[in-house]
Protein backbone atom coordinates (compact mmCIF):
# COMPACT_ATOMS: atom_id res chain seq x y z
CA UNK A 1 0.00 0.00 0.00
CA UNK A 2 1.20 3.38 -0.76
CA UNK A 3 2.51 5.49 2.60
CA UNK A 4 -0.40 7.97 1.05
CA UNK A 5 -2.81 5.20 1.65
CA UNK A 6 -1.58 3.75 4.65
CA UNK A 7 -1.32 7.47 6.76
CA UNK A 8 -5.04 7.90 5.37
CA UNK A 9 -6.03 4.54 6.98
CA UNK A 10 -4.74 5.87 10.31
CA UNK A 11 -6.11 9.25 10.27
CA UNK A 12 -9.15 7.80 9.34
CA UNK A 13 -8.83 5.28 12.44
CA UNK A 14 -8.07 8.55 14.89
CA UNK A 15 -11.02 10.25 13.80
CA UNK A 16 -13.78 7.36 14.60
CA UNK A 17 -13.70 8.92 17.75
CA UNK A 18 -13.09 12.66 17.20
CA UNK A 19 -15.55 14.98 17.78
CA UNK A 20 -18.36 15.35 14.39
CA UNK A 21 -18.42 19.21 14.73
CA UNK A 22 -14.73 19.34 13.86
CA UNK A 23 -14.40 16.28 11.84
CA UNK A 24 -16.39 15.24 8.45
CA UNK A 25 -14.89 11.55 9.32
CA UNK A 26 -16.67 11.40 12.50
CA UNK A 27 -19.68 12.72 11.26
CA UNK A 28 -19.85 10.26 8.74
CA UNK A 29 -19.93 8.19 11.64
CA UNK A 30 -22.13 9.66 13.85
CA UNK A 31 -24.56 9.99 10.61
CA UNK A 32 -24.19 6.18 10.58
CA UNK A 33 -24.17 3.45 8.04
CA UNK A 34 -26.86 3.98 5.74
CA UNK A 35 -25.23 7.88 5.54
CA UNK A 36 -22.46 6.46 4.19
CA UNK A 37 -23.45 3.36 1.89
CA UNK A 38 -25.02 6.56 0.22
CA UNK A 39 -21.90 8.81 -0.01
CA UNK A 40 -20.15 5.84 -1.21
CA UNK A 41 -22.96 5.20 -3.96
CA UNK A 42 -23.17 8.92 -4.66
CA UNK A 43 -19.41 8.84 -5.36
CA UNK A 44 -19.41 5.60 -8.01
CA UNK A 45 -22.29 7.07 -9.62
CA UNK A 46 -19.79 10.46 -10.44
CA UNK A 47 -16.75 8.09 -11.06
CA UNK A 48 -19.02 6.42 -13.87
CA UNK A 49 -20.10 10.17 -15.26
CA UNK A 50 -16.47 11.81 -15.15
CA UNK A 51 -15.06 8.67 -16.81
CA UNK A 52 -17.84 9.32 -19.39
CA UNK A 53 -16.94 12.66 -19.58
CA UNK A 54 -13.26 12.42 -20.18
CA UNK A 55 -11.80 13.75 -22.92
CA UNK A 56 -8.09 12.94 -24.67
CA UNK A 57 -6.05 15.53 -24.43
CA UNK A 58 -8.12 17.22 -22.05
CA UNK A 59 -6.57 18.34 -18.35
CA UNK A 60 -9.72 19.62 -16.65
CA UNK A 61 -11.60 16.25 -17.21
CA UNK A 62 -8.87 14.22 -16.50
CA UNK A 63 -8.63 16.23 -12.94
CA UNK A 64 -12.24 15.69 -12.68
CA UNK A 65 -12.14 11.72 -12.96
CA UNK A 66 -8.76 11.76 -10.90
CA UNK A 67 -11.39 13.81 -7.92
CA UNK A 68 -13.99 11.56 -8.23
CA UNK A 69 -12.23 8.49 -7.68
CA UNK A 70 -10.17 10.03 -4.66
CA UNK A 71 -13.41 10.60 -3.31
CA UNK A 72 -14.79 7.09 -3.55
CA UNK A 73 -11.99 5.39 -2.22
CA UNK A 74 -12.31 7.43 0.69
CA UNK A 75 -15.48 7.12 1.39
CA UNK A 76 -15.05 3.27 0.61
CA UNK A 77 -12.02 3.49 3.64
CA UNK A 78 -14.38 5.60 5.78
CA UNK A 79 -16.92 2.06 4.64
CA UNK A 80 -14.60 0.05 5.94
CA UNK A 81 -13.24 1.20 9.26
CA UNK A 82 -16.98 1.90 10.14
CA UNK A 83 -17.47 -1.89 10.33
CA UNK A 84 -14.02 -2.60 11.52
CA UNK A 85 -12.91 -4.45 8.24
CA UNK A 86 -9.18 -3.73 7.99
CA UNK A 87 -8.46 -2.23 4.78
CA UNK A 88 -5.44 -4.38 4.68
CA UNK A 89 -7.57 -7.23 3.85
CA UNK A 90 -8.72 -5.59 0.80
CA UNK A 91 -4.82 -5.78 -0.32
CA UNK A 92 -3.84 -8.67 0.71
CA UNK A 93 -7.07 -10.24 -1.00
CA UNK A 94 -5.57 -7.90 -4.39
CA UNK A 95 -2.36 -9.86 -3.51
CA UNK A 96 -3.71 -13.12 -3.50
CA UNK A 97 -5.04 -12.58 -6.79
CA UNK A 98 -2.26 -11.37 -8.38
CA UNK A 99 -1.01 -13.39 -11.58
CA UNK A 100 -4.52 -15.47 -11.51
CA UNK A 101 -5.95 -14.44 -14.89
CA UNK A 102 -9.75 -13.41 -14.50
CA UNK A 103 -10.82 -15.28 -16.84
CA UNK A 104 -9.10 -18.16 -15.42
CA UNK A 105 -10.75 -18.02 -12.08
CA UNK A 106 -14.20 -17.00 -13.61
CA UNK A 107 -14.06 -20.37 -15.78
CA UNK A 108 -12.49 -22.31 -12.46
CA UNK A 109 -15.63 -21.51 -10.42
CA UNK A 110 -18.13 -22.28 -13.12
CA UNK A 111 -16.56 -25.03 -15.57
CA UNK A 112 -19.67 -25.42 -17.28
CA UNK A 113 -20.02 -21.89 -18.60
N1 LIG B 1 -9.49 12.53 1.93
C1 LIG B 1 -10.39 13.12 2.50
C2 LIG B 1 -11.56 13.53 1.79
N2 LIG B 1 -11.92 13.38 0.50
C3 LIG B 1 -13.13 13.96 0.38
N3 LIG B 1 -13.54 14.46 1.57
C4 LIG B 1 -14.78 15.17 1.88
O1 LIG B 1 -15.84 14.40 1.41
C5 LIG B 1 -16.98 15.24 1.21
C6 LIG B 1 -17.68 14.73 -0.01
O2 LIG B 1 -17.88 15.69 -0.95
P1 LIG B 1 -19.34 16.10 -1.39
O3 LIG B 1 -19.17 17.22 -2.36
O4 LIG B 1 -20.10 14.92 -1.81
O5 LIG B 1 -19.85 16.62 0.04
P2 LIG B 1 -21.18 17.20 0.50
O6 LIG B 1 -22.06 17.50 -0.66
O7 LIG B 1 -20.84 18.33 1.43
O8 LIG B 1 -21.74 15.97 1.34
P3 LIG B 1 -23.19 15.68 1.90
O9 LIG B 1 -23.78 16.98 2.35
O10 LIG B 1 -23.94 15.00 0.78
O11 LIG B 1 -22.92 14.73 3.03
C7 LIG B 1 -16.44 16.67 1.19
O12 LIG B 1 -16.82 17.31 2.39
C8 LIG B 1 -14.93 16.49 1.14
O13 LIG B 1 -14.21 17.49 1.84
C9 LIG B 1 -12.58 14.21 2.47
N4 LIG B 1 -12.51 14.49 3.80
C10 LIG B 1 -11.40 14.09 4.48
N5 LIG B 1 -10.35 13.42 3.87
C11 LIG B 1 -9.18 12.96 4.66
O14 LIG B 1 -9.62 12.63 5.97
C12 LIG B 1 -8.86 13.35 6.91
C13 LIG B 1 -9.72 13.63 8.14
O15 LIG B 1 -10.75 14.53 7.80
P4 LIG B 1 -11.65 15.16 8.96
O16 LIG B 1 -12.31 14.02 9.62
O17 LIG B 1 -12.62 16.10 8.31
O18 LIG B 1 -10.70 15.86 9.87
C14 LIG B 1 -8.37 14.60 6.18
O19 LIG B 1 -7.21 15.11 6.77
C15 LIG B 1 -8.10 14.04 4.79
O20 LIG B 1 -6.84 13.39 4.77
Amino acid sequence: MSDTLEQLADVLEARRSADPKSSYVAQLHHRGLNKILEKVGEEATETILAAKDLKADDASSRQALIGEVADLWFHSLVMLSHLDVDHRDILDELGRRAGVSGLEEKASRRPSE
